[in-house]
């Protein structure tokens, strides 16, 4: 039976500020094409997007989108520090929200017609499947680590893991294709350093990723002109995969085309952001800054911070650093080193808790980008044009990072060895010496952000799958609501 009414979209990230990030872009980019929409996210990232953004009033413009919220299964109180997702969620998470899922969608009016599910969320496809709804997952994190996450099995088998002791972790990994001629041991996303293959989080992470191709189709975040190769893989495993990305820069292009407010104005952040960073940035000169941050999920002992202190400023360039609360791990805790590092770099550095990234990274006075790889991060850097050095922690960003430095050369991979005097030489060879990296970078910058505009690649398979989910939208019959 058809329907007289635009399509429902439930949009469903995983409670967390990188996955956040992403979803509500494509929220916002399918509300533009005249969809209904509902944000679905935990109380508690509610409740700080209240506090600390304008969200309220900025999705007010768009009719029928509406925002409603679930819990993530543990107190709020609960610190939610380092890898706190993984830890609990099969115990606590999934089981919670998986029933509110399913008592929401059956509450829900008008009724959802299509849900898009976090791509590491496998028990919404169940919860969709037992409705009849339609789903389309999206894996917030990059194709390369989704990739490498799907192979885990294949490489188990051919017998290159579990890494031994005494391993030469710069030996090439084969069974992965796409990536024979690049991919070594160190760049496997982190949990296959596990000496067991049964450790849980591998097993979590395969299952998941190979559930997220049940779905109805894929999203991915970037561009054919990035990730073709690996695409094509991931495309043998599951037909329909929608490359919409950087969705930064798509939901940019389309805002400026419905001559919407720059996008700027409106962030989507869990912590305060310090914009006070943009007016020290005004007073430097061009691209003599390296902006140092490790998004929302990277902590670091105090001990290593140090080293990263003393590498920077024993290099040339000045800095802008992010310590976000919480970052740093130890008894000591992060005041006093906080304080010290600020007393002792005024003139070299600022610090701040947290940065309003993308303008950081779009000021003509930022040179580079020390940064822990994060997708998002490392997708917001090409975007702007601005060189790498990557310092990666977890999950997919070691692989990532063996991409910015291999595939698209377009910065330095410091993984593993991230003492002082690395530190020093890397920012030096980015910043000072300039090498050919801000060339590589600008050339990056012009090819992803074209894909976004009329006629790229991004921008054409946004539009296929507008209009793929008002055909399924059609086609599934109007569901009865529970009494
Ligand atoms: O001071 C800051 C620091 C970060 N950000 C933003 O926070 C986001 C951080 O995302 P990301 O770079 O992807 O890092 P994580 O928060 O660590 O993201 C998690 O989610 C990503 C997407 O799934 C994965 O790629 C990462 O490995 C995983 O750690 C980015 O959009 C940044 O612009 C700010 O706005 N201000
Ligand atoms: C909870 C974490 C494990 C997987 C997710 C992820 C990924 O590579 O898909 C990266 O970090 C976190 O955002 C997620």
């Amino acid at each position: 039976m058809g329907k007289d009414r635009s399509p429902h979209v439930l949009v469903f990230p995983i409670p967390l500020q990188g996955h956040i990030n992403s979803m509500i872009k494509l929220a916002e980019l399918l509300a533009l094409a005249g969809f209904r929409l509902t944000f679905l996210n935990s109380d508690l990232n509610h409740n700080r997007l209240l506090k600390f953004t304008n969200f309220a009033t900025h999705f007010a413009r768009y009719p029928g989108f509406e925002f409603k919220t679930i819990t993530d299964g543990l107190p709020l109180d609960h610190p939610r520090s380092g890898n706190w997702f993984m830890e609990m969620y099969e115990q606590v998470i999934e089981t919670k929200m998986k029933q509110n899922l399913r008592e929401m969608l059956l509450n829900i009016s008008p009724p959802v017609d299509c849900i898009i599910g976090d791509g590491f969320l496998g028990f919404s496809i169940d919860v969709a499947k037992e409705l009849g709804i339609p789903i389309i997952c999206f894996r917030t994190s990059s194709p390369h680590g989704f990739w490498a996450y799907y192979s885990i099995p294949d490489i188990i088998q051919a017998g290159e893991l579990p890494i031994k002791g005494s391993e030469d972790m710069d030996r090439l990994i084969t069974t992965v294709p796409g990536m024979e001629t690049y991919l070594r041991c160190r760049d496997l996303p982190s949990f296959c350093r596990a000496p067991d293959m049964e450790d849980p989080i591998i097993k979590l992470v395969v299952k998941e990723t190979r559930r997220s191709t049940q779905a109805d189709a894929l999203i991915l975040n970037t561009t054919e002109e990035l990730d073709g190769p690996i695409l094509s893989q991931i495309c043998t495993k599951c037909p329909t995969v929608y490359a919409i990305g950087p969705i930064n820069a798509q939901l940019n292009t389309r805002l400026k085309a419905e001559h919407r407010e720059p996008h700027d104005h409106f962030s989507n952040t869990l912590w305060e952001e310090d914009e006070s960073c943009i007016s020290w940035l005004d007073k430097q000169p061009n691209r003599s800054v390296i902006y140092v941050s490790f998004g929302s999920i990277t902590s670091m002992s105090r001990e290593k911070l140090v080293e990263l202190w003393y590498g920077l400023i024993n290099s040339k360039a000045k800095f802008l650093l992010v310590v976000r609360p919480n970052f740093v791990t130890g008894d000591e805790g992060e005041d006093d080193v906080v304080c010290e590092l600020l007393e002792k770099t005024k003139d070299r550095g600022y610090t701040v808790h947290w940065a309003p990234q993308e303008a950081v990274l779009n000021h003509p006075a930022v040179g580079g980008f020390l940064t822990h790889s994060g997708w998002n991060s490392t997708l917001e850097s090409i975007v702007a044009g601005v060189p790498m050095i990557c310092w990666p922690y977890f999950a997919d960003q070691q692989v990532n990072s063996r991409a910015v430095s291999e595939v698209w050369k377009i910065g330095l991979d410091m993984k593993d060895v991230c003492d002082r005097k690395t530190v020093e030489k890397m920012v030096n060879d980015v910043m000072v010496d300039q090498k050919e990296f801000s060339k590589s970078a600008t050339e990056l910058s012009q090819v992803t952000n074209r894909s976004v505009s009329v006629g790229g690649s991004s921008y054409n398979n946004l539009d296929r799958l507008v209009e793929d989910i008002r055909v399924m939208c059609l086609k599934t019959p109007q569901k009865m609501m529970a009494s």
